[in-house]
Order: C-alpha cells, then sequence, then structure tokens
C-alpha cells in the first residue's frame, strides 16, 4: 500500500484565456498535515475546488487511495473519504446545531426509503446510532449546550468548529480545509491548531489546507506547497519553506 493517500498531477484548470492552475502535482501522506499557500489569486482554491469535484479540471490526475477522482462530482468524491469546509462557512443556518450533524450522515447512515417508513428495526438502530455520535462530536467540539440553537445564530468561531464536526462525522480520511483561521481571534487560532492535531493524531484523518494565516500554517503543517500565479514554487518542510528565497520574494513581491 502506498503511504500516499491523495496524489494530485499535472493539475491545470482555465477559465478562458486564463491559467489559473498551470501543471500543479503534490501527494498528501496518510495522516499528514499538508498546506498549500501562496498569495491572493495564486490559484489555491481553484486546486481545492478541481481535487474536491467542484471543478472538472481542463487536465490532470487526482487519485485518492489509489483510484482516479478527477470530474467526479463532489458527493461521490465524499463517498471516496474526502470532504472539505469552506472559506465563508457553509451550514445549514435554519436548522439547529445538532440538525447540522444529523443531517450530515442522512446520506450515509440511512436513505432507504422501505426500512424508514416501516421503522424497521434497524432504521431504528441506525437513527439511534447517528444521534449518539451526533452527541459525542457536540462534546468533542464543546457544542453540547448549543444542540438546539439555530446554527446560524452562534458565534462565527463555533460555526467554524460545527462546520468540522459536519466533516469529520462523516470519517472522512482526508479533511480539506478552507482559510480555517479566518475570522477567528488569536485564542481561537490557538485551539484551531490544537483541533486539527487531535484530528490527526486520534482519528487518523489527513489535512490538506489552505491558509494566509502563517503562525497556522508553519505551527500544524508536515509539509507546505508554495504556489504563485498557477504554478508550484516548492514543496517543502515549513522551515525550509520559511527560509526559501523564491518564496519569500513572490510574497515580497505582492506588496
Ligand atoms: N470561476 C472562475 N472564473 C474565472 N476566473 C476564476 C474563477 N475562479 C478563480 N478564478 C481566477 O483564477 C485565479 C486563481 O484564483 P484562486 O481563487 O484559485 O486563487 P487563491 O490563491 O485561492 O486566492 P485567495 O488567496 O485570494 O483566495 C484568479 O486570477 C481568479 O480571479
Amino acid at each position: 500500500m502506498s503511504d500516499s493517500l491523495l496524489q494530485v498531477s499535472g493539475l491545470s484548470m482555465r477559465f478562458g484565456g486564463l491559467l489559473a492552475v498551470d501543471s500543479v502535482a503534490f501527494d498528501v501522506k496518510r495522516d499528514e498535515v499538508f498546506a498549500i499557500i501562496g498569495p491572493n489569486g495564486a490559484g489555491k482554491t481553484t486546486v481545492f475546488n478541481c481535487v474536491g469535484g467542484f471543478y472538472k479540471p481542463t487536465a490532470g490526475d487526482v487519485v485518492m487511495d489509489g483510484k482516479p477522482i478527477n470530474g467526479l462530482p463532489s458527493h461521490k468524491v465524499a463517498q471516496h473519504g474526502l470532504v472539505r469546509t469552506f472559506q465563508n462557512v457553509r451550514l445549514f443556518k435554519q436548522l439547529t446545531v445538532l440538525e447540522n450533524l444529523l443531517v450530515a450522515q442522512h446520506t450515509q447512515v440511512e436513505n432507504r426509503l422501505l426500512p424508514g417508513l416501516l421503522k424497521l428495526k434497524s432504521y431504528r438502530k441506525s437513527e439511534a446510532d447517528a444521534l449518539d455520535r451526533s452527541a459525542q462530536w457536540l462534546d468533542f467540539m464543546g457544542l453540547r449546550e448549543f444542540a438546539n440553537r439555530e446554527a446560524g445564530n452562534l458565534p462565527y468561531g463555533h460555526q467554524r468548529r460545527l462546520e468540522i464536526a459536519r466533516c469529520m462525522i462523516t470519517k472522512p480520511r482526508l479533511l480539506m480545509l478552507d482559510e480555517p483561521a479566518a475570522g477567528l481571534n488569536p485564542q481561537e487560532k490557538r485551539e484551531l491548531q490544537g483541533l486539527i492535531d487531535t484530528l490527526r493524531r486520534d482519528f487518523g484523518v489527513a489535512v490538506l489546507l489552505i491558509e494566509h494565516d502563517m503562525g497556522l500554517v508553519m505551527g500544524v503543517s508536515d509539509r507546505i506547497l508554495v504556489m504563485e500565479h498557477g504554478k508550484p514554487i516548492t514543496t517543502g518542510k515549513p522551515d525550509d519553506v520559511r527560509n526559501d528565497p523564491r518564496v519569500i520574494k513572490a510574497y515580497l513581491g505582492e506588496e
């Protein structure tokens, strides 16, 4: 078994005349935290959208655990164990916190109509299990006291945690986080770093991260891919990337 969970090669995405992503290649190992950084417009989100099934890449391969997933829609990609959060939190804001976690499991747990209608024992059991798992994640994320609050009314940092819980409850193998520190205060950022460490260690999930907060990226990542103008500049460990003149130039050149 290869130690790479996700392998991306020759990935390109063209929007009309703009080559937003140009021949990007990287791999994410099992239980690795891998970050993609780069100045605004570098193509990070476009890579995410291609990997997660939101865009069909113009060229290239995306392979998850040996199976090609490029071009698959996001719900199919999720069935391969790859789920994501969004730059602007996307929850069912009118539903309660608990309901958000139940809905996340619904496609997995029970989508057979007949057993549901008949309230078969197996159906009741799977419903009870979904409720148990929701309670466990509410506790784990410190959200239990908010279980019956509308998700849209939670403080922003709590909404971000709920979004991560909603991903984790589907038991992914690769969690993609799109700017998870955006809008968080310094204390919440420290908690986020601890959370990512714990998710990887205790739940064996690999993490693919886009983030502008360099403190978080350097603190939490095993390896970092740096992009500029759609192209990869370098991939390396945080200390190597931090001191790479090409990376420093890419960021300073932005000013
Ligand atoms: N749907 C789209 N249609 C046309 N152009 C797009 C589309 N999405 C992104 N782009 C362009 O592709 C380039 C890369 O954008 P992308 O959002 O991937 O960069 P990014 O590195 O994620 O930037 P940021 O850090 O600001 O989020 C930009 O020039 C952007 O304007």
